[in-house]
C-alpha cells in the first residue's frame, strides 16, 4: 500500500515540529511498511514572502491530491502589517475552507506522567480524557466583516457570525458518533443566552440529540463551560461547539495536561483531512530547536488512524509518545530539576527508539 503524505511546515516552529513528526512516521513506517511518500509545500508567511500569497493554488492542488496533511503552524508578528487577506493566518483558514474541513477533533488525555504539570491540583487532572469537536469551517471566522468603515462620526470594524441548520447538524452528529464510541456523554456550548445563532445551535443540537438515545446530551454556556474546565474537566467526554468558542475553550483544555505543545488535532473533511497540533507558530522560541514537538508527533498519529486507517501504526507512535514521558524526557516546556531535557530533535529520536 502506498500512501502520499503533504507536509507543510509553515511558519516559526513549523519546520522543527513537522521535521520531529515526519522523522517518527519514517520510523514507524519501516516496522509497520506503510509505504508513506512526502510532498513538501509552502504556506503562511513563508509563502507570502516568496510568492506573495499565503496559501499559492499548487499547495492546494497537493493538499486535495494526497491521503492526509501534515501542518505545522503559520503566523508571526513580522507579518502584522501586511493586508489582513493576506495574513498568514489565511493559509491555514484557507485550506480549511477549501479543503472542506469541517469538522477538528482535540482530544485531551492528560497523561498519568504528566499530572503534576497541570497548573490544576492533581487530583483534578489526574483521568482527563475528552474531545473536543470543533465546527471549522463557519461561524464568525468565516462571516462577512468590515475591517474599517465611519459610522456616526467614528471608525468601527465588524465581523458577523452565522450558522445554518445543515452546519450544525453536520457537526453535531459527528459529536453524538464520537461520544457513542466513548462515554456516551455530550455537552454542547453556545452562548443561547445572548446569541441569535447560539439559540440555533441548541434547537438544532436538540433535535439531532432525538436520533442518539443512548447519549446523554447537555448544554452549557461557554463562559460556564470555561470555568468547569477549570475547576471539574474530568465531567467532560465530548464537548461540541463552534468555531470561536472551540478555538479558545480548546487551548485552555489544552493546558489541563502540562502543555499547549502536547496537543494534536484532526480536521476532517469529506474528501482528504489535515493534521495539525493545536498552537500557534511560537515566535518567542522559533529556531531554537526547544519546541515540544509531541502535538505534532501524535496529531500524525491521528492521521495514520483517521486518514490511513493504519490503527496499530497510530497506537505505536502514542505509546512511544508515553513511554518517552514516562522515562523521563521533558522539551523545555515542562522541563523540571531530575528529568532528562531534550531539544525538539532529541525527542524525535526518543519517541523513534519506543516505537
Ligand atoms: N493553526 C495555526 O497555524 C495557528 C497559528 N497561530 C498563529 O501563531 C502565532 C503565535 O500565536 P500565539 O498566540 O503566540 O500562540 P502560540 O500557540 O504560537 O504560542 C503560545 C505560547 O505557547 C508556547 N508554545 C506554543 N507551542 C509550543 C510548543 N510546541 N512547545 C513549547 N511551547 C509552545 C509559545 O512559545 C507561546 O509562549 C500568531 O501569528 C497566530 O496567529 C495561532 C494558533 C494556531
Ligand atoms: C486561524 C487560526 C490562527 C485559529 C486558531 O487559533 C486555531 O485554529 O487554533
Ligand atoms: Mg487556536
Amino acid at each position: 500500500m502506498a500512501y502520499k503524505i503533504t507536509v507543510i511546515p509553515g511558519d516559526g516552529i513549523g519546520k522543527e515540529i513537522t521535521d520531529a513528526a515526519v522523522k517518527v512516521l519514517k520510523k514507524t513506517d519501516e516496522k509497520f511498511q506503510l509505504g508513506l511518500s512526502y510532498t513538501y509545500k509552502d504556506a503562511g508567511g513563508t509563502a507570502y514572502d516568496k510568492f506573495g500569497t499565503p496559501l499559492p493554488d499548487d499547495t492546494v492542488v497537493a493538499c486535495k491530491a494526497s491521503d492526509g496533511v501534515l501542518f505545522g503552524a503559520v503566523g508571526g508578528d513580522k507579518w502584522d502589517g501586511v493586508e489582513p487577506s493576506l495574513r498568514p493566518e489565511k493559509a491555514i483558514l484557507g485550506l480549511r475552507k477549501q479543503l472542506g474541513l469541517y469538522a477538528n477533533l482535540r482530544p485531551v488525555k492528560v497523561a498519568d506522567a504528566l499530572v503534576e504539570y497541570s497548573p490544576l491540583k492533581p487530583e483534578l487532572a489526574k483521568g482527563v480524557d475528552l474531545v473536543i469537536v470543533r465546527e471549522l469551517i463557519g461561524g464568525i471566522y468565516f462571516g462577512d466583516k468590515c475591517e474599517s468603515e465611519q459610522y456616526k462620526g467614528s471608525e468601527r470594524a465588524w465581523d458577523l457570525e452565522n450558522y445554518s441548520v445543515p452546519e450544525v447538524e453536520r457537526i453535531t452528529k459527528l459529536a453524538f458518533e464520537t461520544a457513542k464510541l466513548r462515554r456516551g456523554k455530550v455537552t454542547s456550548v453556545d452562548k443561547a443566552n445572548v446569541l441569535a445563532t447560539s439559540r440555533l445551535w441548541r434547537r438544532t443540537t436538540a433535535e439531532v440529540a432525538k436520533g442518539y438515545p443512548e447519549v446523554a446530551l447537555n448544554n452549557l454556556y461557554v463562559d460556564n463551560c470555561a470555568m468547569q474546565l477549570a475547576i471539574r474537566p474530568a465531567q467532560f467526554d465530548v464537548i461540541v461547539t463552534g468555531n470561536l468558542f472551540g478555538d479558545i475553550l480548546s487551548d485552555e483544555a489544552a493546558v489541563v495536561g502540562g502543555s499547549i505543545g502536547i496537543l494534536p488535532s484532526a480536521s476532517i473533511g469529506t474528501d482528504t483531512s489535515l493534521y495539525e497540533p493545536i498552537h500557534g507558530s511560537a515566535p518567542d522560541i522559533a529556531g531554537k530547536g526547544i519546541a515540544n514537538p509531541m502535538g505534532t508527533v501524535l496529531s500524525a498519529a491521528m492521521l495514520l488512524r483517521y486518514s490511513l486507517h493504519e490503527e496499530a501504526a497510530a497506537k505505536a507512535i502514542e505509546a512511544a509518545v508515553d513511554q518517552a514521558l514516562a522515562d523521563g524526557y521533558r522539551t523545555a516546556d515542562l522541563y523540571k530539576d531530575g528529568f532528562q531535557r531534550v531539544s525538539t530533535d532529541e525527542m524525535a529520536d526518543v519517541i523513534c527508539e519506543r516505537i
